[in-house]
């Protein structure tokens, strides 16, 4: 089951607080413990706290704090975006619905409102939190102004962007629609629409759309003098009170708002009568425009009334109210437990409320998005802090990781250097390293060189190594960095800024060796594409592999993928789908397969195939309809280490995305390598994921 779903409307003053009040009422009676998100919240001038959060925490008696309920203000967000800080903000919602989601059985997340920066900001904003916390949707359309062509037309159009963005749509809720026009919109709805996407209408009603007496007087910005306790009047009509009193009755509507200028007791008087009288709908309140507050002797009358209306003072000349109260838009807020109790049966009586919850309890997030993939790696790495040693200590960048994973408490560290040199350097780069998490050794004058040099002597002698050659290996820090690893002084090595990938991974394959089962050390990268994590293996270590080797290579990459949470479907990639190339190279792959099939029958598996059949599901679907894999894989092996090393730097480079990598895999420990042309960040990665690799180790 999702553990989330997302509420977003595609425009503003769609009535979305029905459904989240809806929503989550029905859900609770199923669901223990559920958390209410709402990533960004409106701006509120005095700083007032956000009315959705309050509601829902107060109605539903949540267990959450205020503050935890959210993470920006809508003006932070624009401001972020502005200085380009759109990563800063994804995190940061990920950090805080993460908390929500790990301390709650279920997550409701409401989506943006809509403040003024245009439609398509804030809903392409809320499609992008969507899909970064990995959660399906249910899109509330607005329905009132619309002809039922026009809301289908336009749930169509969103609906075209959410499946771009390969957000999933669960639900479409069309609000506020006229009455005598729900038959026309369900035909057009049951026409259009996928039937996999549950579909429901709730019809506009005057109660939910008026606003109350308090909403009034907070939008035209008023004192109330009279009638507190009955602020929560309905305001379904408005009237100017500038007419002679006995117009000024004929006009009254139930809930009507008169605004009169406040000198005008005569109409004061009578709207309070016509309150009170059978013969006259109910007043909902006045409003006294141009400053002006009824005469003494009527304040006095009105003081020693038990039932008044609201009466409300303003500054602004009658014109200018009026305008204000016209644009009021009515809300739900705690105090008005009516509201809230006939969205709750708005929602219900329009809902198949059993479908609903059924669709969201068998409703799976998809994929994991790169965002999510790194926050999972970090926390899953400061679970069980392990030692990592970075041999690299004279590159300013494996310093500059170091700093970050020390302040992010991720890992304990050594780094291998010169001390004076990486103490200057830290200096220089303005890196102050916690010293209680690292350690820094030089190999050339540790006192555990000794001991490291007689057991590269012992492991190595029958291959021609003396204690010459042992002592001159030993000083080097890949060496010296394996040798940790090996001994158990530290749970795994990060190199490769500086060396190459040859000079990092050969002490491993030395005499870390190969776990008990694997015969073939190979690597993978988890390739963050912008919508998704997937795999390549090998791009490291393998020149020219053999089908033994690549079936090895497929069964570690999808074993690698299911320790980092991507479910593996094993792509083995040729210049050929199914028959439709030949040679030697095809032929290589396709025996690989079928050894992959034979070794591991539980591994979804597809090969020889290509790179788009592998990945399109509309090319997968035209050159092999019948795989399982074709257009869906999440493991790409390739044929050799020309084609995987180039292809993960050409989409690295070519498409931004972030490689992680290459993590090797088959070893007893876990050592990794770095490219040279890494960044802080890389560098950064590579050590969370070894780390968590740490944590798998048995010893
Ligand atoms: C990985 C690599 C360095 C191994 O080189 P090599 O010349 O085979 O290494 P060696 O012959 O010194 O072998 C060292 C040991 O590792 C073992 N070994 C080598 N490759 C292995 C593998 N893939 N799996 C398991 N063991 C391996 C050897 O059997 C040997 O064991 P032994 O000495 O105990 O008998 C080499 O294959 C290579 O250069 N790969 C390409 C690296 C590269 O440039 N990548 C591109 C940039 S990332
Ligand atoms: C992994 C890799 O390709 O390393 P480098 O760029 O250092 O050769």
């Amino acid at each position: 089951m999702s553990k989330a779903i997302y509420i977003a409307s595609s425009e503003s003053n769609s009535g979305k607080s029905i459904v989240t009040l809806g929503l989550m009422n029905i859900l609770l009676g199923t669901i223990r413990k559920i958390a209410y998100f709402k990533p960004v919240i409106r701006d509120s001038p005095d700083n007032r706290k956000d009315i959705n959060i309050e509601t829902m925490i107060d109605h539903f008696e949540l267990d959450t704090l205020y503050e935890d309920c959210y993470s920006f203000t809508y003006s932070e967000l624009l401001r972020l975006r502005g200085e380009g800080n759109h990563s800063f903000v994804i995190d940061s919602i990920i950090n805080k619905y993460k908390r929500l989601e790990d301390t709650h059985d279920f997550v409701l997340v409401d989506g943006m409102d809509f403040e003024g920066e245009g439609a398509s900001f804030e809903f392409s904003s809320n499609v992008d939190i969507a899909k970064n916390l990995s959660i399906p949707l249910i899109l509330v359309a607005k329905g009132s102004g619309y002809t039922p062509a026009e809301i289908t037309r336009n749930v169509l159009s969103t609906m075209q962007i959410l499946r771009e963005r390969e957000v999933p749509l669960l639900a479409v809720i069309a609000n506020k629609l006229d009455p005598s026009k729900i038959e026309e919109l369900q035909n057009l709805f049951a026409h259009s629409l996928s039937k996999r996407v549950l579909t429901s209408i709730i019809p506009y009603s005057q109660q939910l759309s008026s606003p109350t007496m308090k909403e009034i007087a907070e939008g035209v910005n008023g004192k109330v003098l009279f009638g507190q306790s009955y602020l929560s009047n309905p305001v379904d009509h408005f009237i100017v009170g500038a007419m002679q009193l006995q117009n000024c009755l004929t006009h009254l509507d139930e809930n009507t708002l008169i605004v009169t200028p406040g000198d005008r007791g005569d109409i004061i008087l009578a709207m309070i009568q016509a309150n009170l009288s059978k013969n006259y709908p109910k007043v909902a309140g006045l409003v006294f425009s141009g400053g002006l507050t009824p005469d003494e002797p009527i304040i006095k009358l009105l003081e020693g009334l038990e039932t008044l209306v609201p009466m409300v003072q303003v500054e602004t000349g009658t014109f200018e109210t009026v305008n204000k109260v016209a644009s009021v838009k009515s809300r739900i807020y705690p105090e008005n437990k009516l509201k809230i109790d006939f969205a709750i049966a708005a929602f219900e009586k329009n809902t198949d409320t059993v479908a609903l919850v059924d669709k969201i309890a068998t409703s799976q997030s998809k994929g994991i998005t790169p965002r999510m993939f790194q926050y999972q790696l970090v926390k899953r790495a400061r679970l069980a802090k392990k030692h990592i040693v970075l041999p690299e200590g004279s590159d300013p960048r494996i310093l500059e990781a170091a700093g970050k994973l020390l302040k992010q408490e991720v890992v304990r560290l050594t780094i291998l250097g010169k001390k004076d040199e990486i103490e200057a350097s830290l200096l220089k780069l303005n890196i102050e390293l916690d010293e209680k998490n690292v350690n820094i050794i030089n190999p050339v004058d540790s006192p555990l060189l000794p001991a490291y040099i007689s057991t590269l002597y012992e492991l190595r002698k029958s291959k021609n190594v003396n204690m010459d050659m042992a002592t001159d290996f030993m000083k080097d820090g890949a060496y010296f960095g394996t040798m940790m690893v090996y001994k158990g002084d530290a749970d795994g090595m990060v190199s490769g800024a500086i060396n190459t990938t040859q000079h990092t991974i050969r002490p491993a394959l030395q005499f870390i060796k190969t776990r008990p089962g694997v015969s073939t050390v190979s690597s993978v990268f988890f390739m963050c594409l912008e919508d998704r994590v997937i795999v390549f293996g090998d791009c490291a270590v393998i020149p020219k592999p053999t089908s033994d080797q690549l079936a090895d290579i497929a069964i570690s990459s999808a074993e690698s993928s299911i320790m980092f949470g991507i479910e593996p479907r094993i792509a083995m990639l040729s210049y050929s789908s199914g028959a439709s190339g030949t040679g030697e190279e095809v032929e290589k792959v396709r025996r690989a397969t079928e050894l992959v099939k034979q070794r591991r029958p539980d591994l979804p598996v597809e090969g020889p195939i290509q790179y788009d059949a592998a990945v399109d599901p509309i090319v997968g679907k035209q050159k092999l309809p019948n795989s399982k894999v074709a257009g869906q894989a999440t493991v790409l092996i390739f044929p050799d280490l020309n084609t995987g090393n180039n292809t993960y730097k050409a989409v690295q480079r070519e498409t931004g995305a972030v490689a992680i990598g290459p993590m090797l895999q088959g070893l007893n420990k876990p050592v990794n390598d770095l490219s040279r042309g890494c960044t802080v960040d890389d560098i950064f990665n590579t050590v969370v994921i070894t780390a968590i690799q740490a944590q798998q180790t048995k010893i």
